[in-house]
């Protein structure tokens, strides 16, 4: 069954030329789709319609079946309890002030969901592979992965039907943006999930389809494994040309 479906989607920003057109993909439920381009394609754009920070000027965007009304309050506020994101840099996501049981907490209290918030946020951060004490600890006590780890307990603690990641384990190293992916491959097992990225590594590691993005245009689609042996588009090949070998044994 189909959880999202972009429709013919194009946008611009105010003054510009088309930073979207004609984006048409749709996202089975359960499965984890990938949304890859060299800066500038347009991914971050295309996220920002799906979180409903904007709209598209052409085409649509549905929703479990029904069409995502980004101006409507009382629609978003049922969204936002169902979609949620993780973004690229997990320093300045987290509040520093705040204790890790309070930010991790936040959606369900933003989200007015009822029960034992405590008991739900224990449940997350065991999930991520931290110890249920970094609940009491501040972000600084963290390094970079654990941080990416925390955001993604947060993402994960309301139980959305979806979650969009951008860019989530770019500004990680090599080694812990292996043990971050490892995590999101275990979590989006039980998840819908889209992920952008400049990474196609990342993304044929993650993803069972890719769209593939240039100059705002999908140039390619379809099932991963398809995509990884016979890439069809000369610019899908220069982005699988570019994954970096990992060293063996990271
Ligand atoms: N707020 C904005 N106002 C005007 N133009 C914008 C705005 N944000 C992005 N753009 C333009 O839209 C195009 C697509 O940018 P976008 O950030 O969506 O690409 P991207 O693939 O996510 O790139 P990156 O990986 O570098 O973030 C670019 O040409 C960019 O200059």
């Amino acid at each position: 069954m189909t959880l999202l479906s972009v429709e013919n989607v194009g946008f611009s920003y105010r003054s510009g030329k088309p930073v979207l057109e004609d984006i048409s993909f749709t996202v089975p439920r359960g499965a984890n789709v990938g949304l890859v381009g060299e800066s500038g394609s347009g991914k971050s754009t295309l996220l920002r319609l799906l979180l409903g920070l904007d709209s598209p000027q052409k085409g649509r965007i549905l929703f479990d079946g029904a069409p995502l009304e980004a101006r409507s309050s009382g629609y978003m506020r049922s969204y936002r309890k169902r979609v949620q994101a993780v973004f690229q840099d997990p320093y300045s996501s987290l509040d520093p002030s705040h204790r890790i049981l309070r930010i991790i907490t936040e959606p369900l209290r933003a989200l007015k969901i009822p029960g034992d918030h405590r008991q739900m946020a224990t449940k997350a951060i065991t999930a991520v592979g931290l110890a249920p004490d970094s609940l009491e600890r501040y972000p600084h006590q963290f390094s970079g992965g654990q941080r990416q780890r925390i955001a993604i307990a947060r993402a994960i603690v309301a139980r959305p039907d979806l979650v969009l990641a951008d860019e989530a384990v770019s500004a990680l190293d090599l080694s812990t943006r292996i043990r971050v992916v490892d995590l999101f491959e275990e979590i989006s097992e039980a998840m819908t999930m889209v992920f952008v990225s400049h990474d196609m590594g990342v993304v044929a590691a993650l993803c069972d389809q890719i769209v593939v993005l240039d100059k705002g245009r999908i140039v390619e689609a379809g099932l991963t494994n398809d995509i990884l042996r016979a890439p069809k588009h000369p610019y899908t090949q220069s982005l699988l040309a570019s994954i970096p070998r990992m060293p063996a044994g990271s």
